[in-house]
């Protein structure tokens, strides 16, 4: 049974289509990430989980219940840390964490739960003197709390420096070997590239591609770019770069030209270059990175283009 189950769905809010025809199936112990720019309609998508917000048209699916009919067993067997949590300024770590175990009718030792998040510590320290990295971590030992099968975590690193992200995930990794799904919302694929199985990408409501980090890789792997000084280069010389084999675009701003291409047509562009009379002065190979291939996915059609 799939741990989340989104067929055709369709969310408008007036005039703006916040989410198209969103297919998309995350498996049970899966951790998903939910990747898109802002306004790519994820924060949509979460709160369908949730039936925070109703779909216009199709079905959504969480945990094998109806979103909509059974929500409150999907929200119980859910735990969400929301995108830009705040956390009662007044109110000590502790406290937080046993408001959520009554919310949710759980009896455990709240300093567990702290202890799980690393904040055993500051347990007692009213949480309006956290840092941004301890807010985060005290909203998803909220969110832990009961254990929950999924965790749905809206933008979980955000304002976070590397090594609060870096706990984050590592908390995640540790939710998904006990069992737990884990569906994680960004707008950087750095964020959840370390942690997650699998990512969807989203641009304007529509999920343009869903793959594991492992295929991205090897897409992101699969051209590199070749930076050639040279004497001068024409539109003819590109044209004749272009014909090749193996070569997907090349540009020129005269003294240099830049060409993608598959590492094995590396030779043959230059060698076709010298055969146009154009004087190779130097060559530097840049390999695409995974953050580039989700820049070609996610920027404008344009961009798209060049570097897909
Ligand atoms: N309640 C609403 N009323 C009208 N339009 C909305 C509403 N909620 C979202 N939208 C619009 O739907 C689109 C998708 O927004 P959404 O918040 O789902 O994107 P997002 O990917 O979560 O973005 P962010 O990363 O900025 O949170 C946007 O154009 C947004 O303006």
């Amino acid at each position: 049974m799939p741990a989340i189950e989104l067929s055709n769905v369709t969310k408008r809010y007036g005039d703006v289509t916040a989410v198209r025809d969103l297919d998309l199936t995350v498996s049970e112990g899966e951790v998903f990430g939910f990747l898109g720019p802002n306004g790519a309609g994820k924060s949509t998508t979460i709160n369908m989980l949730l039936d925070f917000v109703r779909p216009t048209s199709g079905t959504v699916r969480v945990l094998g219940h109806d979103a909509q009919r059974e929500s409150v067993t999907v929200r119980q067997r859910t735990g969400v840390l929301p995108e830009g949590f705040d956390v009662y300024n007044r109110l000590t770590g502790r406290k937080h964490i046993e408001f959520a175990l009554r919310s949710k009718d759980v009896d455990v030792d709240p300093d567990e739960m702290l202890a799980r998040v690393g904040l055993s510590d500051a347990a007692d320290r009213k949480a309006g003197g956290y840092s941004k990295g301890m807010r985060q971590r005290l909203a998803l030992g909220m969110a832990l709390v009961g254990d929950p099968d999924l965790l749905i975590l809206d933008e979980p690193s955000s304002g976070l420096d590397p090594a609060g992200a870096k706990e984050m995930r590592d908390i995640v990794r540790r939710e998904a070997d006990r069992g737990a799904t884990v569906f994680f919302s960004s707008h950087v694929l750095g964020q959840v590239e370390s942690v997650c199985d699998r990512v969807g990408i989203m641009r304007e409501g529509e999920l343009i591609a869903e793959d594991s980090i492992e295929s991205l890789r090897e897409a992101a792997g699969g051209d590199e770019t070749l930076v050639l000084t040279v004497d001068s280069a024409s539109q003819d010389d590109l044209d004749a770069v272009r014909a090749l084999d193996g070569v997907s675009a090349a540009t020129t701003d005269g003294g240099t030209v830049t060409v993608s291409c598959d590492s094995g047509a590396k030779t043959k562009v230059i060698a076709a270059l010298e055969d146009q009379g154009v004087t190779v002065n130097d060559f530097e190979t840049q390999s695409a990175s995974l953050e580039d291939l989700f820049l070609s996915y996610t920027e404008d059609e344009e961009r798209t283009e060049v570097s897909a």
